[in-house]
């Protein structure tokens, strides 16, 4: 197919064009070149804007590898250094490898040779064949990628002698790395993690139980089963991870009935919560504490009933306003999560009756839904404040039309530092409104650090996907069960109306950087996959 872009040039017959010269973007620089052709050109807002680091703390690890041959603990230490490098950063560069330095010298000789040697012979390895030994060429994802980084790549030694001797020498310092304790180690247990057996099946029979997490835990099971198993989080090092020296901003919501400059102030936590974190707990804020401990009760009591009344609401079908099931992303994650959840549409175009709750919950689920739906008109108001658009801005925008609440319980896991119970990932919606109980567990990503979230009688978490969506995530704990309450505010995916950034807070300096979107699209975007971290919003960037 061709593409014309938007600026109405041709650019496959441009990339063509390039790359039937086989002189790479060194032979454009030797025509003498002053602009870079527009195939090189980035789409707009395409660039990442990634802050470069200049904290002398995020050094890249260096590894002398002397004596790794020698003594056991010497060796142990190489190991560990290794390990913990490859664990935090996955990066590391290597000293006194054995590679003499005079051989590393004629390597980046020998390289800068054979992109400087005459073009008419250079031009006799230009090819895209991969299956060809010695492969020159410019950017192997010419064709594919919507724009050529600057740049051209030698994706094999050219044969010169000296690379032979180099990439020989490589092998044995890669093979010196992998023999060591700690990566065999890790080699050896994600090998009995990776999924060489059928998933699909398993997945399928834990869910065919319609019992959950909690029905394995009934059944007395000690060991989780390995659909459980998540393999990035068996190699993060969890006792590592937590940061106690942040803490969550709180907001104490007494504010907004004193004076207009206590209100004030308010709104200027808020908004740098929400800028810095993404996230706040909120006290006095007028919901009744017998109302939350009556909530986390009510879905306590759901989850613990008779296993087969509990049966008759499990259900996938996402038209359906009351639904309970263990890990709605269940065959799409490539891990489980320690957990059970009763989800019920509370809010929307037409909203669920009473009678469609389950029984044990009922009242409490209605008066709870009834108590956080006031408090979300005020923290709406609060943080349009905060935007800087006027009070009413994102209620009117339809950011309350639906409310989603589910209630999850996380029973005991034997072996916690296998699996999540809830993996990191960001919502899919404008506000949640959280309520947990005293167990603990839930992390917050700041600073690239993750961070405990305290549990205080009565506090309320808010996070919010118009400043910062944050990065959360729930470890499992050998004790329990905990219990939470997530009320997700959106808007109704029904409907016409397209989402983009707010127009008031759009100017020449601060373009809209996401296109606008229908709900439906989004969240279709967003749950096409399973809890991975990125949320829903990196495919409509412009
Ligand atoms: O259980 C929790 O504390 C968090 C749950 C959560 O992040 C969610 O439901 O999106
Ligand atoms: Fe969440």
């Amino acid at each position: 197919m061709e593409t014309v872009n938007m600026a109405g040039y041709n650019r496959t017959s441009e990339l063509k064009a390039f790359d039937d010269t086989k002189a790479g973007v060194k032979g454009l620089v030797d025509g003498g070149i002053t602009k870079v052709p527009q195939i090189f050109h980035q789409p707009p807002g395409k660039l990442k804007k990634i802050p470069v680091s200049n904290d002398s703390q995020f050094s890249i690890p260096v590894i002398a590898l002397e004596g790794v041959k020698g003594d056991p603990t010497t060796r142990k230490e190489i190991v560990d250094k290794v390990g913990d490098a490859s664990r935090k950063l996955r990066f590391f560069q290597v000293i006194n490898q054995g590679i003499p330095v005079s051989v590393l010298e004629e390597m980046k000789d020998a390289v800068r040779r054979f992109y400087e040697q005459d073009v008419e012979v250079k031009k006799q390895y230009y090819t895209r064949d991969y299956t060809k030994p010695v492969v020159y060429n410019s950017n192997f994802d010419l064709y594919t990628e919507p724009c050529g980084p600057w740049a051209r790549r030698l994706s094999s030694s050219a044969l010169h002698p000296i690379c032979n001797k180099y990439f020989s020498l490589i092998k044995n310092s890669l093979t010196t790395l992998t023999n060591s304790d700690n990566i065999n180690t890790m080699g050896s247990k994600t090998g009995e993690l990776q999924a060489d057996y059928d998933r699909q099946s398993e997945v399928k029979a834990f869910d065919d139980t319609k019992a959950g997490v909690k029905g394995l835990v009934d059944s007395g099971i000690t060991k989780i089963p390995r659909i459980f198993i998540d393999q990035d989080f068996v190699l993060e090092k969890p006792s590592d991870s937590s940061n106690s020296q942040l803490s969550v901003p709180t907001m104490d919501l007494q504010a907004i009935k004193e004076d207009s400059t206590r209100r004030a102030e308010l709104i200027k936590q808020v908004e740098s919560a929400c800028a810095d974190w993404g996230f706040f707990q909120v006290i006095n804020h007028g919901i009744p504490a017998s109302v939350l401990d009556e909530m986390i009760d009510g879905i306590r009591k759901f989850h613990e009933q008779d296993t087969e009344i509990k049966k008759g609401f499990y259900t996938r079908d996402p038209s359906r306003k009351v639904l309970y099931l263990s890990n709605y992303d269940l065959f799409k994650s490539k891990a489980a999560n320690w957990r059970d959840s009763l989800g019920c549409v509370m809010v929307c175009d037409n909203p669920l009756q009473p009678a469609d709750l389950p029984q044990v919950c009922r009242d409490i689920v209605m008066d709870y839904t009834k108590q956080v739906m006031t408090l979300s008109f005020t923290l709406l108001e609060l943080l349009s404040e905060a935007l800087g658009v006027n009070p009413g801005c994102l209620k009117d925008m339809g950011c309350a039309d639906l409310m989603f609440l589910m209630g999850h319980y996380y029973p005991p896991c034997p072996q916690p530092e296998l699996t999540m119970a809830t993996t990191n990932h960001k919502d899919s919606n404008i506000i949640t409104v959280l309520l947990q109980d005293q167990m603990g567990g839930l992390q917050v990503l700041h600073q690239n650090q993750w961070v405990d979230v305290p549990c205080r009688p009565g506090a309320l978490l808010i996070s919010n996907d118009k400043f910062k969506s944050v990065n959360h995530r729930v470890l499992a704990k050998r004790t329990g069960p905990r219990i939470s309450v997530a009320c997700f505010l959106r808007m109704s995916e029904n409907g016409s109306r397209l989402y983009g950034p707010i127009k008031d807070l759009l100017s020449e300096n601060n373009p809209p950087i996401y296109r606008d979107i229908l709900i439906k699209d989004y969240l279709s975007e967003y749950y096409s996959k399973g809890l991975d971290g990125t949320g829903g919003l990196p495919n409509f960037k412009l």
